[in-house]
């Protein structure tokens, strides 16, 4: 009897990590912080390449970057390193002109580090009734607010039914990304994530739903909370 499989997925994994986290107020850039024995960067990297669909991730740093290639993952013949752009959506372009070949790509914040398994999975799932994509997102918990501009003061509550927090991976596919981003970046669009190209194109991705503790290390009490979090996820996932 012959079983019969689907096609099969093949993803290529894009790392933006040119930033310098002037936020994190540090003088390392924050995703050379550690948790634990690894830099965030080695955390994000390890999480996707886990999944045998992802063969390959390309890491884009800054031309100024002195700590990539001293860390073992400089040497694992399953990463790439290009040099990345001004803004993180360069960078990923960047990146991106360097996928020949793979049908997704799927873009991860290094400095996210507390990605579990399982909604990496769900993510990828998605590839079986999509053709564009889609990203983990976390739904809206608190009352948001809308200031006037430039100022403390409030103008509006925004309505939050139905308002996410868009995270990382956001995974697309290659072409359809590489097209909408290079058009975004073109005529001048605000791109601040990967699916806001697809949708300033006219695509609507899908939203799947992701823990609230995939958090980007963005701020210094952020580096913190990261640690704990890290330290859950690695208990979770090593029972
Ligand atoms: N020119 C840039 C800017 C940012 N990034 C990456 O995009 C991700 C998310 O960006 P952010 O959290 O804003 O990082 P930084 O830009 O480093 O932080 P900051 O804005 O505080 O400087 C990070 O992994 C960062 O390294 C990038 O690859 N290229
Ligand atoms: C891609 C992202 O993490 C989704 O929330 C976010 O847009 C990155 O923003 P940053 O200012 O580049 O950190």
């Amino acid at each position: 009897m012959t079983l019969s499989v689907g096609p099969v997925l093949d993803v290529i994994a894009i790392l933006p990590a040119a930033g310098i986290g002037s936020r994190m107020q540090t003088a390392l850039p924050k995703q050379y912080l550690t948790i634990g024995d690894k830099t965030l960067l080695e955390h994000a990297i390890d999480a996707l390449l886990r999944q045998p669909c992802i063969r390959e991730a390309i890491v884009a740093i800054s031309p100024a970057d002195r700590w990539y290639h001293q860390l073992p993952v400089a040497a694992d013949p399953r990463v790439r390193v290009v040099t990345g752009g001004e803004a993180r959506a360069d960078s990923v372009m960047a990146a991106l002109r360097r996928v020949c070949t793979a049908s997704w790509v799927l873009v991860h914040d290094v400095a996210r580090p507390c990605l579990y398994q399982d909604d990496l999975r769900r993510l990828l799932a998605i590839t079986a009734h999509t053709e564009v994509g889609g990203l983990l997102a976390s739904p809206v918990r608190d009352t948001m607010k809308r200031a006037c501009a430039g100022t403390d003061i409030i103008a509006s509550t925004v309505e939050r039914e139905d308002l996410w927090h868009a995270l990382t991976p956001q995974l697309f596919a290659r072409d359809l990304l590489k097209n909408c981003l290079e058009r975004a970046l073109a005529e001048g669009a605000t791109v601040t994530d990967e699916a806001s190209a697809l949708e300033y194109c006219g695509y609507a991705p899908l939203l799947v739903p992701g823990r609230a503790d995939n958090i980007k290390v963005t701020r210094p009490e952020d580096l913190v909370l990261a640690r704990f979090f890290f330290s859950q996820l690695a208990n979770t996932e090593s029972a």
